[in-house]
C-alpha cells in the first residue's frame, strides 16, 4: 500500500479528486444561478448511490493495480489523454447547461410549462443531447486518466446504458411538448450518444 504514496499515484489521484470536486460544485452553482436556491436540491449534485459505488470501485481498482502492476500507471500519454477528455467533457456540459438555461432541469420534465421552449441553437444544433455526450466523455475520461482498464470499460458501459434508456423517455415528452418541431429537429440532429438514434 506504500505504492499509493508514490508521485504517480498522488498526481493521478489528486487530478481525479479535483475533477470530481469541480464537476459537482460547478453543477450545483450553475443550477442555483439558473433556477434559484429554492428549486435546487442536493440531487442537483448528481450524486446517487450507484455513482458512489462506481467511484469507490474505481479507487479500489486504482489501489490494487498500483500495488500489483505499478507500470500500468506510468502510461502518461494515456493518463493525459484522460485529462483532456475530462476538460472537453466539462466544457461541453457547461456550454449545454448555459445554452439551455431554464429548459435544463436535472429531473426530466413530464409536464409542459409555459416558459419551456425548444432549444436548437449552439451545442444543441450539433447534437440533441450535448450534456449527456459530455458526461459520457467526462466519466470515461476520469478512468482513462487513472489508467484503470476495468473501470474505463465499466463506466462506458454503465453510463451508455443509463442514457440509452433515459433518452427515449426524455424524447417521448419532448415530442409531446413540441410536436413536429421536435420531430424535424430530431431528423436533422444526431443524438450525440453512440448507437442511440
Ligand atoms: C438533464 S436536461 C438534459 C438536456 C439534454 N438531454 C442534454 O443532454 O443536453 C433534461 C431536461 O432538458 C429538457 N430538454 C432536453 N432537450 C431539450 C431541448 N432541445 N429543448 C428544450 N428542452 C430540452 C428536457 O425536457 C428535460 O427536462
Amino acid at each position: 500500500m506504500a505504492d499509493l504514496f508514490t508521485q504517480t499515484a498522488s498526481t493521478q489521484l489528486y487530478r481525479m479528486f479535483l475533477a470530481v470536486l469541480f464537476f459537482h460544485t460547478s453543477e450545483f452553482i450553475l443550477a442555483v444561478s439558473i433556477h434559484g436556491r429554492s428549486k435546487v436540491s442536493l440531487s442537483s449534485l448528481l450524486i446517487s448511490r450507484g455513482y458512489l459505488v462506481a467511484m469507490a470501485f474505481s479507487v479500489l481498482e486504482y489501489a490494487f493495480e498500483i500495488w500489483m502492476f505499478p507500470d500500468l500507471k506510468e502510461h502518461w500519454g494515456i493518463s493525459n489523454l484522460g485529462l483532456v477528455m475530462v476538460l472537453i467533457g466539462e466544457i461541453i456540459r457547461k456550454l449545454a447547461i448555459i445554452t439551455a438555461g431554464q429548459a435544463f432541469t436535472h429531473l426530466i420534465r413530464t409536464r409542459h410549462e409555459e416558459q419551456h421552449e425548444l432549444v436548437t441553437h449552439g451545442v444543441y444544433g450539433l447534437v440533441r443531447h450535448p450534456s449527456y455526450s459530455a458526461f459520457l466523455i467526462w466519466a470515461v475520461g476520469t478512468q482513462v486518466m487513472l489508467c484503470n482498464p476495468v473501470s474505463t470499460v465499466g463506466f462506458a458501459a454503465v453510463v451508455w446504458r443509463f442514457f440509452s434508456k433515459r433518452i427515449p423517455y426524455e424524447e417521448y415528452y419532448l415530442r409531446r411538448f413540441f410536436g413536429s418541431n421536435y420531430l424535424d429537429y430530431a431528423k436533422r440532429t444526431p443524438s450525440g450518444v453512440p448507437f442511440v438514434k
